[in-house]
């Protein structure tokens, strides 16, 4: 209940609202109806898995570029990788590949340059041709400290369970080939495709010698490196003619088309390098048939650049989820204490005003660092928290696996291809037809606005939309929010188009989140949002369309990072660190500022829509936000919404009217009070509200004006009159942005500075000048020149000529002369004026 997302609606709204319930009215233009709908059960966050399925092939060319690492284990265990191939020929004769697999044959040292500089430029293609990369290689590089570990054990039994099916038809082809006798990737990838090594080494070594790879030539490369491959895979239908050249002729198909999409790919958007975490996901795969099929007690470190690159790529790989899924279950880095989590997870919708609801308990987000951890460990330490920060993008590795991860023993090797095995070829081959007629994927690219977006998993399901991970051709990585418009009420479309409005509006703050790119595939919607006009809001959208945003990538977002924190300081007795909340808290306010120069309410104010990006916070998430209009400082609503726990008492009352019958609105106040129960949250990791479960006894407790809210003590008070200022009642009290940024607690009253002691010759100078003044009082420069020996020699101040009670007395005098003298100059200065 803590953080559940409401959306009150009048009764004759709620009254139909049982499946989709309709809620979140938005009225843009302040002056139509507009209502905006989910579905129940879409309010329930899903745990971010990798949903794809990306076609087998993209990831062998992709394991052809990966490049050798040392395997320290493997070598001691004398698995040592060696460079094995066999000649064409023998390759071509099919049912001799055990032989050929199992004879050791040297590849030429081109095609090993060839494998290195494949995989050095995609995969690091800021340094190629560096010598730096191989040093960071070394085993014996230590762990990240920020734990983000990439194991490729763990990757490589996902891998694996997707490269086994595909192998069952040929494994008793190949039931000899050992680890020891596979070695570059690229024919791992083969190997992986279908027995088709010794083709490709083969081919490979004669084409390696004509391609002599350079910075500016990836693009060649690689599209020469799919040529290799596809040459590679023709033949492998001839060799393998005898009992499998039917279903290799049909995967010698789609490979076509996999390469003619990867090409797409990289050719439409690109003349970038190809992308650094297809590569090296896909080195893992390739990784994976060394460890599944020889067996071998591995234990290596690997180093690994840009981790969060590599583990997502690993994802987008997509099968092996159901394991994926169960190490996030059984490992999962969030806190045990869901009071704490719920508070900004948990989404509820609220359909009438009557009943309590039950709350939906949205899963954590996954999409950021722990699941990018989680999803490739085999064997999952207990600490897995995020690169949080980008300059933790070069994570060590220290990889550990005990046991062999699958064994496909003879017994269990198939020729023929099993039910399931056909269905998922049907499934696969409508897939084809879909991605023949797009010229892409759609399972794998997302196109907005002409250009192709890889997809690397998914981040998280909010209310109404899904936001995956994606990488760009350019290797940026993006976050990309896809809305579903079939089926919605053109209002609630309309709504929608609002967000990409304010982040528009919002371009170039660097503390919103960015829209890097938009498409609304139904145009006339778009154009109607453009114009202000809606004259479809009672039918509902019947195209296929989508809403498609392009946003910069989070990698964390504040409720998570709360979480550790809190996680962190369980049963010690530390609070929390007061410079962590204040550098935090004034971002936190920096960014709300930033939205509410610009007249917009935010509504949804909750750690959940706070992003780290590079460091620094950014909001997100303005799906309910709101316009203030000119002539006014509140918003327009036609119901309640915000999240429960952040919600001000008059977002509960929205509409409503108060003791002098005006009716009850929110604006900017309404966000400083979700911003109170933020940092209240911050402060004692709990909202101000959580022990009120339910709705009505949130609804309650909130409303009611008397209602004190519990503050624990702090040791500094000014945190505690921080939140006070937040969390009044009584909007008018609280205080707003620019008074918040200037609070005590951030900006701590400095002592006020005495003005600087006068030089001690000085002082002299100006007492000589005072007796000089006063000579006819002869006590006056008497006290003068006690004085001066006073300034001079204190230590020789004889206190038996003076106690020192007189000695202030003294002064006293003298600070009355000083007035006294003070004020004679002032007169005689304006009598000279007058
Ligand atoms: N730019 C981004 N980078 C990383 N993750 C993001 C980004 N934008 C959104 N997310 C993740 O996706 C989830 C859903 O996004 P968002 O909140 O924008 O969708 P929504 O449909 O408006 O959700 P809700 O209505 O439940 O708030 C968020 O919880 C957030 O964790």
């Amino acid at each position: 209940m803590e953080g559940e997302k409401v959306n009150l609606l009048g009764p004759e709204e709620a009254a139909v609202t049982t499946k989709p319930i309709s809620i979140c009215p938005i009225d843009p233009s302040e002056s139509a109806n507009v209502s905006r709908s989910f579905t129940l059960s879409s309010t329930t966050s899903t745990t971010s898995s990798s949903s794809s399925s990306p076609p087998d092939f993209l990831r062998h060319i992709q394991a052809a570029f990966k490049r050798p690492r040392p395997r320290v284990t493997m070598q001691s265990n004398g698995i040592m990788p060696r460079r094995l191939v066999g000649p064409l020929r023998q390759a071509s004769r099919g049912s001799t590949l055990n032989t050929d697999c199992t004879v050791e044959a040297k590849k030429t040292q081109d095609e090993i340059s060839l494998s290195h500089r494949l995989m050095e430029c995609i995969s690091q293609p800021k340094n190629i041709g560096s010598d730096t990369v191989e040093a960071q290689e070394d085993a014996s590089m230590p762990p990240s400290e920020y734990g983000s570990t990439v194991d490729t054990h763990g990757e490589n039994y996902n891998s694996f369970n997707s490269l086994r099916d595909q192998q069952r038809s040929f494994t008793g082809q190949r039931s000899n080939i050992t680890a020891a006798s596979i070695n570059t990737e690229c024919e791992h990838a083969l190997l992986a495709e279908g027995q088709k090594k010794v083709h490709f080494a083969a081919d490979n070594t004669s084409r390696s010698q004509e391609m002599d790879w350079d910075v500016g030539n990836q693009m060649e490369a690689v599209t020469a490196a799919s040529q290799v491959l596809r040459d590679q895979n023709i033949q492998t239908t001839v060799v393998d003619g005898n009992g499998n050249s039917s279903l290799l002729a049909n995967r010698t198909l789609g490979v076509a088309d996999q390469i003619h999409q990867f090409r797409n790919f990289l050719r439409n958007d690109l003349s970038h390098p190809v992308t650094q975490a297809s590569v090296v996901g896909s080195t893992c795969t390739a990784t994976t048939l060394i460890n599944s099929t020889s067996a071998p007690m591995l234990s290596s470190t690997t180093y690994c650049p840009q981790s969060h690159l590599v583990s997502d790529s690993i994802e987008s790989l997509g099968e092996g989820k159901q394991k994926s899924e169960h190490l996030m279950q059984s490992s999962y880095p969030f806190p045990k204490n869901e009071n704490r989590l719920s508070a900004d997870q948990t989404t509820i919708a609220v359909p009438s005003s009557t009943t309590e609801t039950d709350s939906e308990v949205k899963r954590p987000n996954m999409g950021v660092g722990p699941k990018n951890s989680m999803l490739i460990k085999g064997d999952m330490p207990k600490d897995t928290s995020p690169c949080e920060d980008n300059s933790a993008k070069e994570c060590a590795t220290d990889i550990q696996s005990q046991a062999p991860l699958t064994k496909v023993s003879s017994s269990n090797m198939k020729f023929e291809p099993s039910k399931s095995e056909k269905q998922e070829k049907s499934v696969g081959s409508k897939a084809t037809a879909s991605s023949r007629k797009k010229g892409y994927d759609p399972d794998i690219f997302f196109k907005v606005n002409g250009k192709l977006y890889q997809r690397l998993g998914k981040i998280g399901s909010g209310g109404s939309s899904e936001v995956h991970k994606v990488i760009a051709s350019d290797c940026s990585i993006y976050a990309l929010k896809k809305i579903k418009l079939k089926g919605r009420d053109y209002a609630t479309a309309y709504g929608f188009c609002q967000e990409i409005e304010y982040l528009k509006k919002l371009k170039g703050k660097n503390n919103i989140i960015q829209l890097i790119d938009y498409e609304v595939t139904d145009k006339n919607l778009l154009d109607e949002v453009m114009n202000g006009s809606m004259s479809n809001n009672e039918s509902r959208v019947k195209e296929d369309g989508y809403i498609y945003m392009v946003l910069e990538y989070g990698e964390i977002d504040l409720a998570h990072m709360l979480s550790q924190k809190w996680r962190e300081l369980d049963g010690s007795d530390s609070i929390i660190d007061e410079n962590w909340l204040r550098f935090y808290w004034q971002q936190i306010l920096l960014a709300v500022n930033t939205i509410h120069e610009e007249r917009i309410v935010h509504s949804d104010l909750k750690p959940a829509n706070f992003l780290l990006v590079r460091g620094a916070l950014k909001l997100i998430d303005f799906g309910i936000a709101k316009a203030i209009m000119c002539d006014t400082t509140n918003i327009q609503r036609d119901s309640q919404v915000g999240t429960l726990s952040y919600m001000s008492p008059e977002a509960f009352m929205c509409n409503e009217t108060d003791a002098n019958g005006n009716t009850i609105k929110c604006g900017r106040p309404s966000d400083i009070w979700s911003l109170g129960c933020i940092l209240y949250q911050m402060v004692y990791g709990r909202t101000p509200f959580s022990e009120y479960k339910t709705f009505w006894a949130k609804f309650k407790v909130i409303t009611d004006p008397n209602h004190a809210i519990a503050y624990e003590p702090l040791s500094n008070p000014w945190l505690l009159d921080l939140m006070k200022k937040c969390l009044a009642w009584d909007r008018n009290e609280r205080w707003r942005i620019p008074q918040l940024l200037q609070h005590p607690f951030l900006v701590p009253p400095v002592p006020p500075q005495l003005p600087a002691p006068l030089e001690q010759e000085q002082t002299c100078t100006l007492l000589q000048l005072i007796a000089k003044s006063c000579e006819k009082d002869g006590k006056a420069s008497v006290l003068c020149m006690q004085l001066q020996n006073l300034l001079v020699h204190p230590s020789q101040i004889s206190h038996e000529v003076l106690p020192v009670c007189q000695y202030q007395k003294l002064l006293c005098d003298v600070s009355a002369l000083c007035l006294q003298l003070q004020e004679q100059l002032g007169n005689s200065e304006r009598g000279s004026m007058l």
